[in-house]
């Protein structure tokens, strides 16, 4: 006889810079979310899809919990963590290994039901006395009787395959949802908006704080190749100097590195224009981020 399928949507959630992205992307075993060394580069809320056996887990990125800054912007992020954790059916929290702060605590009265919680205690490898491990799980089991509790190292492969095998358990049996290949529900020019995303945080991030979104105005696609036009729009005039770079070297490192990717994407040639504009305050806005596709 065989087992019935199982298929149930995963959220993954936790303060910035935990490594949910890094942790997600090894699951999946593909890079479908963004991986940066800035914290709160993941805006969106992200489908992987990872199909093995009879089992299929649907993951869903959230945000990471915003309690650093005000505005609208963040109170339109947490307000997506809220219903996100509604809907799944496993909520897998993830901390760092020694590492318990205020941040990770205001996640704790937004985790529903204990037994569909996992805490995953990541970056075990950078974890120095390994024995600390027990105070520190001891600590947070206080606050919240989490259903299971996996060390993992999301960088290093560790204790993924019991983290999977835990979530496993908590799937609800069901028929697939998602072809057997499918890694992605987004659309693909979400993913290339992503991509170029990813080259302006990763070259500029630092200098660049939250003040910036990526929209794809263009996308005309044939056999022989692609068309795209994506607009970088920035909150304040100071801003565009440093996309630019000195003689427009920044810009253009970006725009050949994103081509390169978005080649490998859609596997045929791409030409990609890039320009900027200046939105002031867009990101108090709500109005102005919806249009913008936040949703
Ligand atoms: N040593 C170590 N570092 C890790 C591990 N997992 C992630 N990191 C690093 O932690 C940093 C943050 O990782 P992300 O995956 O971007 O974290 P995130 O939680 O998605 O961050 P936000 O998008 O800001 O919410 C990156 O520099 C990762 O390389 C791990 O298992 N061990």
């Amino acid at each position: 006889m065989t087992e019935p399928t199982r298929c149930g949507f995963v959220a993954v959630i936790g303060r910035p810079n935990v490594g949910k992205s890094t942790l997600v992307n090894a699951l999946i075993g593909s890079k479908v979310s963004i991986v940066s060394r800035k914290a709160q580069t993941t805006r969106h809320r992200i489908h992987g899809v990872l199909t093995r056996g009879r089992d299929q887990y649907v993951f869903v990125d959230t945000p990471g919990f915003q309690t650093r800054h005000g505005g609208a912007m963040n109170r339109m992020m947490n307000r997506v963590v809220t219903r996100t954790l509604a809907e799944v059916d496993v909520v897998v929290h993830v901390a760092e290994a020694g590492k318990w702060s205020s941040g990770d605590a205001q996640v704790l009265p937004l985790l529903p039901d204990p037994a569909k919680t996992i805490l995953a205690v990541n970056k075990v490898d950078a974890l120095r006395n390994k024995n600390d491990m027990f105070a520190y799980v001891g600590k947070i089991m206080s606050q919240f009787t989490y259903g299971a509790v996996v060390p993992v190292s999301a960088l290093r492969g560790v204790q993924l395959e019991n983290l999977l095998a835990e979530i496993a358990d908590r799937l609800p049996a069901g028929e697939h949802m998602f072809e057997a290949d499918a890694l992605t529900d987004r659309p693909v020019r979400f993913i290339a908006a992503e991509i170029l995303r990813e080259k302006i945080f990763r070259l500029v991030g630092d200098e660049l704080p939250y003040g910036c979104t990526v929209v794809i105005e263009q996308w005309d696609e044939t056999e022989e190749g692609a068309r795209i036009a994506a607009c970088i729009v920035v909150e304040r005039e100071a801003h565009k100097p440093i996309l630019l770079g000195a003689g427009g070297a920044h810009m253009k490192r970006i725009a050949t590195e994103a081509r390169q990717d978005m080649l490998k994407l859609l596997e045929k040639p791409v030409h990609l224009d890039v320009y900027i504009k200046v939105r002031k305050g867009w990101s108090e806005r709500e109005s102005a981020l919806r249009e913008l596709g936040y949703e």
